[in-house]
């Protein structure tokens, strides 16, 4: 199975572009989702962020929902309660995406999308070699973020600092998708993409490799046994 990594600055429109993927029947592991889902009442890692961070952080008024806006601002200035968030969820994150991840290849799926904002920073790059990243002006990320999460104009620049450049992260992709224009534009070009990876031969290639290693390992555990 081939996966396909997908990046791209904060609202540059990685879920817009994953959408269309959704909707041409290939599945995508949604990091973002993942994250959220773990932090969920009831899951394992929502107790233990309870018992490290306290009641503050938790609205019990709605169900004991994390504030995630209040956690992220706070750890957004505090280097050692990062640290401890991190170190409780990422496990976890990386857990739930493995399970995804193994889901589809044992369903036999021929390629998939993983679309997480952190593709490159995090190293998962190494693993993937086909990478998309989504990317626009900043001028138009400022905007698009500004109306869709109502920031002001300063803390929009903030969450765009807070991860590694456009510039750098369109180096480092195979294949980058240009989202200055409209969304007829993007889903042209999402289109595209799509009909290059259906026609590519990796997928295939991987799963004639798996075939014969398993084919391979059978035949000495058979042997071994004999
Ligand atoms: N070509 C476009 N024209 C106009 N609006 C767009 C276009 N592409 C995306 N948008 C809008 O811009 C906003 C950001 O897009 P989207 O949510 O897909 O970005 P994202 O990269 O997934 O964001 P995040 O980094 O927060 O996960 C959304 O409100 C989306 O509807």
């Amino acid at each position: 199975m081939l996966v396909v990594g997908l990046s791209g600055g904060v609202a540059t429109g990685k879920s817009t572009v994953s959408a269309v993927f959704r909707q041409n029947g290939i599945p995508v592991i949604d990091a973002d989702l993942v994250a959220r889902q773990v932090v969920q009442p009831g899951h394992p890692t929502y107790v233990k962020l309870r018992a490290a961070f306290g009641e503050e952080f938790f609205d019990d008024a709605s169900g004991g929902v994390l504030r995630r806006e209040k956690l992220g601002k706070a750890v957004f200035t505090d280097l050692e309660m990062r640290k401890k968030l991190n170190a409780i969820t990422h496990p976890s994150i990386r857990y739930e995406m493995l399970k995804q991840l193994l889901y589809h290849l044992f369903t036999g799926t021929r390629y998939i999308v993983f679309d997480t904002p952190l593709l490159f920073e995090v190293g998962y790059d190494k693993w993937i070699r086909t990478t998309i990243v989504v990317w626009c002006e900043e001028e138009i990320e400022l905007k698009r973020m500004m109306t869709r999460d109502g920031f002001s104009r300063e803390d929009a620049l903030t969450r765009i600092a807070a991860q590694m450049s456009i510039g750098e992260e369109k180096k480092r992709a195979k294949i980058l998708i240009d989202n200055n224009g409209t969304r007829d534009e993007l889903l042209i070009q999402v289109e595209e993409v799509i009909r290059k990876l259906n026609s590519s031969w990796s997928p295939i290639l991987v799963r004639v490799v798996i075939a014969v290693l398993f084919g391979l390992l059978s035949s000495w555990i058979i042997g071994f046994f004999r």
